[in-house]
């Protein structure tokens, strides 16, 4: 079998007596779309923050098309194609759509921040800006100032951010928070869009998101993978419906 893109075997990240990663194992294979979900405190953004390296694992490993990444620092890690959207948004307020994944561009391409106005006037950077804002469906607003984006259109642009890194895994902490009905099922439309093209770690609670866009999904419980399978193998569990899913409605309207 083909090595996985991601592997992440027996990571284990603890916060005094809390165990919030619990020897967590879990394969991402290239083009696969793999959701994280468990109920809150389950330990998915502990696990996330490992994989991007914002945090250190006690124990356990990460490796990213074989390489082994466990400590290597975040901005190594975004060189080597992994890129994250965060649960609380980075973006800049007072620049507009374009500057911000300009910048992100800019970053990846490993120039100062000093050399900003570059960013703007720089073609290769604008190109490349312009292209992620078409792909998230934002390039008629591209030079829309962010406070003047909806909630809706920030997340699609944090996604145009984490895209202009050129990723090849991304990790998404909870894209549909805060979204409304009309909102969450256009970003549904933009993953299933985007996963034609980069493999997905997706973080979410919102479950007809998560059942109609997951190839695999697994689940955490207290810091434990408790399952891990398809989207019909994990609705039919009888360990994750009790620990998790329970009376929630698992439908696939977004489908
Ligand atoms: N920096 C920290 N210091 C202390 N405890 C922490 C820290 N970060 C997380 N925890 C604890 O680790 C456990 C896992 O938290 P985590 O935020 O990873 O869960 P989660 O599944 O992402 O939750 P949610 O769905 O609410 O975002 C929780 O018990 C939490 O209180």
């Amino acid at each position: 079998m083909a090595e996985p893109l991601l592997r992440v075997e027996k990571l284990v990240r603890r916060f005094g007596g809390i165990t919030a990663t619990d020897n967590v194992s879990l394969d991402v294979s290239a083009g696969e779309l793999h959701a994280i979900i468990g109920p809150n405190g389950a330990g998915k953004t502990t696990l996330i923050s490992q994989l991007t390296g914002h945090l250190e694992p006690h124990s356990g490993s990460v490796s990213l098309a074989g390489r082994d990444i466990t400590y290597l620092p975040a901005y190594r890690r975004c060189a080597l194609g992994l890129a994250r959207s965060f649960q609380i948004t980075s973006l800049l307020l007072d620049f507009t759509a374009a500057d911000n994944v300009a910048l992100a561009a800019q970053a990846h391409a490993g120039t100062s921040f000093r050399f900003f106005a570059n960013a703007r006037k720089e073609r290769s950077l604008r190109d490349a800006a312009h292209a992620a804002l078409d792909r998230v469906g934002l390039g008629h607003r591209a030079d829309v100032v962010v406070n003047k984006l909806s909630h809706g259109e920030r997340r699609e642009l944090e996604l145009a951010v984490a895209l202009a890194s050129k990723p090849k895994l991304l990790l998404l902490d909870e894209p549909m928070a805060g979204l409304g009905v009309t909102e969450s099922q256009r970003m549904v439309k933009l993953l299933q869009e985007l996963r034609k093209e980069v493999s997905i770690v997706l973080v979410e609670h919102d479950m007809p998101a998560v059942f109609a866009l997951a190839d695999r999904i697994s689940v955490l419980v207290y810091g434990r993978v408790i399952a891990s399978g398809d989207p019909a193998a994990i609705r039919a569990n009888d360990e994750v419906k009790r620990a998790y899913l329970g009376d929630q409605h698992v439908v696939t309207h977004h489908g």
